[in-house]
């Protein structure tokens, strides 16, 4: 069972208020980056990382990935203006050897390999697979001031990522939603829109994607957590 993974970097990282790409932002004294890369570096099943990065970060990338013994990422690509266009920069550099591919957010650094390689498996067999975790909070639909609806969240999952797919299955989802200006916050919403199916696959709730400030917080409390090996 083999895959590459495209790892989108290229944002501003505005939430987090850091005031640079979060990307380069240290958590134990690694890069976030890094922590993200190393999880698909140590896992056998993956053979090729592609990193999408801003224009102004490739060297800095391609500097912490020699330091840090990064070997599979084999290219660092210009991103996009939103993660969806840097996304599909990085999947028009897929060699066509790899069958599965997955996308995973550079901001999140805590995905596990065992959940990794479920969600390939998921993939593999039925085209499109997405990491998620049912609601803890009640969903509520507002104006911005009043509340509207409240949602029944008992079919309600938060989506994370590696979003896993069949190359072929993504890479015509995202070059239709292209030619058709349609745009998602996450890669399989795009395969649903083509009418595909796309599998649940539960994972972890630590694999937070760090966004805002207080994500650092609770960053440092999980690497805790594992360096005492707790689950
Ligand atoms: N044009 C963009 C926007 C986002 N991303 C990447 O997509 C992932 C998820 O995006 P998000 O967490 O929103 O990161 P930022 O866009 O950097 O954050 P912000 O919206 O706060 O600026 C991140 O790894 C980010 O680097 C990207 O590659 N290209
Ligand atoms: C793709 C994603 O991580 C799934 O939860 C999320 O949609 C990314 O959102 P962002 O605003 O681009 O970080």
């Amino acid at each position: 069972m083999n895959y590459a993974v495209v790892i989108p970097a290229a944002g501003q990282g505005k939430r987090m208020q850091a005031g640079h790409n979060k990307q380069f932002l240290v958590l134990e004294e690694r890069p976030l980056i890094i922590h993200t890369a190393s999880v698909f570096e140590q896992d056998p099943w993956c053979k090729e990382i592609i990193v999408v990065a801003n224009a102004s970060e490739i060297y800095d990338m391609e500097e912490l990935f020699k330091e840090w013994g990064i070997r599979k990422v084999k290219q660092v690509v210009v991103g996009g203006n939103e993660r969806q266009n840097s996304v599909h920069e990085g999947l028009k550099r897929l060699h066509p050897e790899h069958r599965v591919v997955l996308v995973h957010d550079g901001a999140r650094p805590f995905v596990e390999q065992d959940d990794v390689h479920r969600l390939v498996e998921q993939a593999e067999q039925t085209g499109a697979a997405v990491l998620g975790t049912k609601m803890k909070d009640t969903v509520k639909r507002t104006d911005g001031a009043t509340v509207l609806e409240t949602i029944d969240r008992s079919s309600l999952w938060a989506v994370q990522t590696p979003q896993a797919f069949q190359a072929a299955v993504v890479i015509e989802a995202y070059d239709y939603a292209a030619a058709h200006q349609i745009i998602g916050t996450d890669d399989t919403s795009l395969v649903e829109y083509m009418g595909r199916p796309v599998k649940i696959v539960e994972g972890s709730y630590d694999n937070i994607k760090l966004t805002t400030p207080e994500d650092m917080v609770v960053a440092r409390a999980i690497l805790q957590k594992r360096r005492e090996g707790r689950k």
